[in-house]
């Protein structure tokens, strides 16, 4: 039984797992934790404890080895639903004893051949004994080249002692991150390996924690010895520790109980008897882990419910899309329609037209005055609709050019246009803005041709086109916009772009609803562009170096890639933009945008990242290079945009 849908949350659920002692009667665990613990699934050793290869030999000892029963003991869907394999936990492939490190070895590979064999989802590795873990690695690595589907847990304790002394370069030996991160980086970020975090009674800074959100985190395990006393005797978290678990179940980490009950039973058991007014109950004691696992489900239930957005969004989070192409494509008539859905960037467009309006013609002059307004990239007409409204609103006269240049989308404002009845005021231009030679000058120019990162629509190359047709002192809305990014750890990101196995992949900027990332420095400010561009040189090539300085009490931490926002001003104080500290709320258009690293660069806490960002040019297409030069070089990424551009 899940720990339960919330109210308004049907489409995510939640698990709790328990990790369970070596036993050969596994229908027993299972009846015991899950039937009457009301756990999900249990974290179970698959072998005997006592259990050393050498020592078989040498007693020539019988060749079956003693796992917990036999595979037939439970059903397939029992073993790969509700069991994750726990590898022995005396295993150490980094010993100095070389007899050791051999039956660790065997062992190891006995015990995931078994669990691959029982078709087990996960089994959870036990953590490095030492800084050093490469001969762990090492075999860990050989067994994922052969590995089905099944999962891999790395157990990490959540350790990061505070040490303000820490220099660049220094190795912070009392950060677990650094042991995840060796390991992996052995393993070559091997997909199939991931961490389950030890969590203890001390935790580490928040910024410390928060990196381990764009880390691939499977599970939690808190120990009983983490829970404190409530007034009533039953187990309780500390502050922290509480905001810990819904960071946790938001980031789809499983949490799983381990160790003996530290808090008595006797009140908690009569309370039970006493609670549950039944004769069959007497005599049947609650699991000892029952009044955690209760603890762990109100802390869920309690969590906010997710806005209805984010709940539709939930199936886009961290999935990589290509951004659209809107000037060499032509849009579908479901992009419109997703687009259209977001009142809140039309109202924004709406507020900043009326104002432009009431700048443009007194109110005195506003039924002698007709202000022209063209909308450029009208698509199927919402901003035409925000203009009129606009003009409704402030009592001023309008007469409105539609240009779009997709042929589908004008048969639909022509279409709007008759049915609306504005036939006197609209007209129809099926047009490439760059290219319409207008009959006049407007006014106001509207258009909205952002991308996720501002100007990667190519907005700037088409308003260029267009300004030809706005009067000497008309208005741009919008006015100007500024492309912001910061580095990011996104394992997950990092992975899906590698699947591909080519370097394109690496080269090209991905939209993405980002979610599992931990985001390492505040943005900052890319490219600008204003509008109307009145400079005589109208180069929209850009070139920007950012320095992103790393704070001190995080630990180190791997940086995968950039993610990327924007922020426009639409007009005057109305602005739009999805830029973390200032994006506008309730709006829905634009995920953030990505631009990968072919190699993860990692960063040592109290350095700074410096990153080099190009716009470039050409007669027929755009593109970006992007290229890191601190802490260490990365390749320029995308040159001469040969992996990824936008087509003019
Ligand atoms: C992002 S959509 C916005 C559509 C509409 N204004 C809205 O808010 O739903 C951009 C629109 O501009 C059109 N467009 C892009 N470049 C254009 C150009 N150079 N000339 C005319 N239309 C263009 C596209 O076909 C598309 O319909």
């Amino acid at each position: 039984m899940p720990l339960g849908e919330r109210p308004g949350d049907k489409s995510e659920s939640r698990y709790c797992g328990v990790e369970t002692e070596f036993s050969d009667d596994m229908p027993n665990v299972l009846a015991f934790n899950l039937t009457h613990g009301s756990f999900d699934f249990v974290v179970a050793t698959l072998m005997d404890p006592a259990y050393r290869p050498s020592l078989m030999q040498k007693n020539g000892g019988s060749s079956v080895l003693p796992f917990a029963g036999s595979d037939l003991v439970l059903s397939p869907s029992q073993w790969s639903s509700h069991v994750v394999g726990k590898i022995s936990s005396w295993i150490d492939l980094d010993s100095e004893d070389e007899i050791l490190r051999s039956d660790s070895e065997i062992t190891l590979k006995q015990e995931l051949a078994w669990a691959s064999h029982l078709s087990l989802q996960a089994c959870l590795l036990p953590p490095p004994k030492g800084k050093s873990c490469a001969n762990y690695a090492r075999c860990v690595n050989q067994i994922l080249q052969g590995l089905q589907s099944m999962q891999l847990w790395l157990r990490i304790p959540l350790v990061k002692t505070d040490n303000d002394t820490v220099s660049v370069n220094s190795d912070n030996l009392d950060d677990s991150w650094e042991i995840w991160n060796s390991f992996r980086l052995l393993c070559e970020h091997h997909s199939q390996l991931s961490v389950v975090l030890d969590v203890l009674s001390s935790l580490p800074s928040a910024n410390s924690l928060g990196r381990w959100f764009g880390e691939s985190v499977r599970a939690a395990i808190f120990s009983t010895d983490c829970f404190l006393t409530n007034s009533r005797g039953y187990p309780c978290l500390s502050k922290r520790h509480q905001e810990l678990v819904p960071g946790f179940f938001n980031h789809s980490i499983q949490i799983v109980l381990s160790g003996q009950s530290v808090h008595s039973l006797t009140k908690i058991n009569s309370d039970f008897a006493a609670n549950n007014n039944d004769n069959n109950i007497v005599g049947v004691q609650k699991h000892p882990l029952r009044p955690y696992l209760e603890y762990v489900g109100f802390l869920y239930q309690r969590m906010d419910p997710l806005p209805e957005q984010e709940r539709f969004e939930l199936g886009y989070r961290d999935f990589l899309q290509s951004p659209l192409q809107p000037l060499m494509d032509n849009l579908e008539a479901q992009t419109y329609e997703t687009f259209e859905k977001d009142t809140t960037k039309y109202i924004q467009y709406q507020r900043a037209i009326s104002k432009a309006l009431q700048d443009r013609v007194p109110e005195e002059k506003s039924s002698a005055i007709t202000t022209v307004l063209m909308v450029v990239g009208a698509g199927r007409g919402p901003l035409v609709r925000a203009s009129l409204q606009a003009a409704e609103e402030t009592g001023r006269r309008l007469k409105v050019y539609a240009v779009e240049k997709n042929p589908n989308a004008v048969v639909t404002l022509h279409s709007l246009v008759k049915l609306e009845g504005w036939e006197d005021i609209v007209s129809i231009i099926s047009s490439d803005m760059r290219h319409w030679d207008a009959p006049e000058k407007a006014d106001i120019l509207v258009s909205e041709l952002l991308g996720s990162f501002g100007d990667n629509e190519l907005s700037p190359e088409c308003l260029d086109g267009a300004q030809k047709f706005l009067k000497e002192d008309g208005i741009s809305i919008p006015s100007s916009y500024t492309s912001f990014i910061h580095p990011v750890t996104a394992s997950k990101l990092y992975n899906d772009v590698k699947s591909h196995k080519d370097v394109a992949h690496f080269e090209t900027a991905y939209v993405v609803k980002l979610h599992n990332i931990a985001r390492l420095a505040p943005p900052q400010s890319v490219f600008t562009f204003t509008h109307p561009n009145r400079s005589t040189d109208k180069n929209n090539s850009r070139y920007m170096k950012l320095k992103f300085e790393i704070p001190g009490d995080t630990g180190s931490a791997m940086v995968h890639g950039f993610a990327g926002y924007f922020d426009s001003t639409l007009y005057k104080e109305v602005h739009l933009g999805i830029e973390p500290s200032t994006s506008t709320p309730n709006m829905f258009s634009w995920f953030p945008i990505f631009f990968p690293l072919r190699t993860p660069i990692c960063l040592r806490p109290g350095s700074s990242l410096e990153v080099h960002f190009w716009r470039c040019c050409s007669p027929t297409k755009v593109w970006y290079e992007w290229g890191v030069a601190s802490p260490s070089c990365s390749p320029i990424h995308n040159s001469n945009g040969r992996s990824y551009w936008v087509g003019l």
